[in-house]
């Protein structure tokens, strides 16, 4: 039996005269990890954002766990943990220990089980010797690793990250992948935008393309790869999207 922990139909989303997402429809089972693909203004932030319930749909329907992100947004918001790559929206003032422990608590998160994660997945990241700094004083990359450790410290089933290696240098992008490929082995479902092929083919089970708003691909990368004659995502990517 399948479990479709994501189902999106006929998704619309319109700001003015730009259309962002064009009839969109997709399905994700628990415990994929999903490479959402495309070029810049493809739409990719924005469909995380409706299914984030950040913004809302301008027609058609987007669940996540079975629950309407627009009639039930408060249900969707706390099986998800999201990141967005160029907005942490980070407390500046808290050092990264409390933003991640703020959080934490506002999800009901006991301190003894919340220390321990942060305590783990600081040292896996390299980010312990920062914990107590403020945000605002860390660089761009520690910045980024204490918004990780925040999107994942109340154990969300679903997760959406946009760019998630946005300002990462190799070893912690390549700590971060080591934890994505954890999570998934614990069966979290995960979907997250990038636009550097490697780490799509190093933990991608299905992709989506998006193409200005449009879904052309959904599928496995080897899918992917028969119906492009190619088992080079970049140079799929440059077919598909161009340059
Ligand atoms: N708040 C907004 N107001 C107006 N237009 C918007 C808004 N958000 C997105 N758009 C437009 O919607 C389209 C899709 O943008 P979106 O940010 O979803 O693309 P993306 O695939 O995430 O791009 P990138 O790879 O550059 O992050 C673009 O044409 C963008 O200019």
């Amino acid at each position: 039996m399948t479990d479709k922990v994501i189902e999106v139909s006929n998704l619309e989303k319109k700001f003015d005269k730009t259309i962002a997402l064009k009839k969109v429809d997709f399905s994700v089972e628990r415990g994929e990890v999903v490479g959402l693909l495309g070029a810049n203004g493809a739409g990719k932030s924005t469909l995380l954002q409706i299914l984030s319930t950040l913004i809302i749909p301008s027609s058609g329907e987007a669940k996540v766990l079975g629950k309407n992100v627009q009639s039930d947004p408060l249900y969707v918001k706390k099986h998800i943990g999201l990141l967005f790559g160029n907005d942490t929206g980070l407390y500046h003032r808290l050092t990264a220990y409390e933003n991640i422990s703020y959080f934490a608590e506002f999800f009901g998160v006991p301190q003894s089980i919340y220390d321990q994660r942060i305590k783990d997945w600081a040292e896996r990241l390299q980010l312990t010797p920062h914990l107590h700094k403020p945000a605002g004083a860390l660089s761009k990359g520690n910045h980024q690793k204490t918004a990780i450790i925040r999107t994942l410290i109340h154990d969300p089933d679903i997760i959406f990250f946009d760019e998630p290696t946005t300002g990462l240098d190799i070893s912690a992008s390549l700590s971060f992948q080591d934890l994505l490929k954890d999570l998934k082995a614990e069966g979290k479902t995960i979907i997250f935008s990038t636009h550097i092929m490697e780490e799509v083919e190093a933990l991608c089970s299905q992709v989506i393309i998006l193409q200005s708003g449009i879904v052309s691909f959904q599928g496995t990368l080897t899918k992917l790869y028969e119906t492009m004659q190619t088992n080079n995502l970049t140079e799929v990517m440059r077919k598909v999207i161009g340059g």
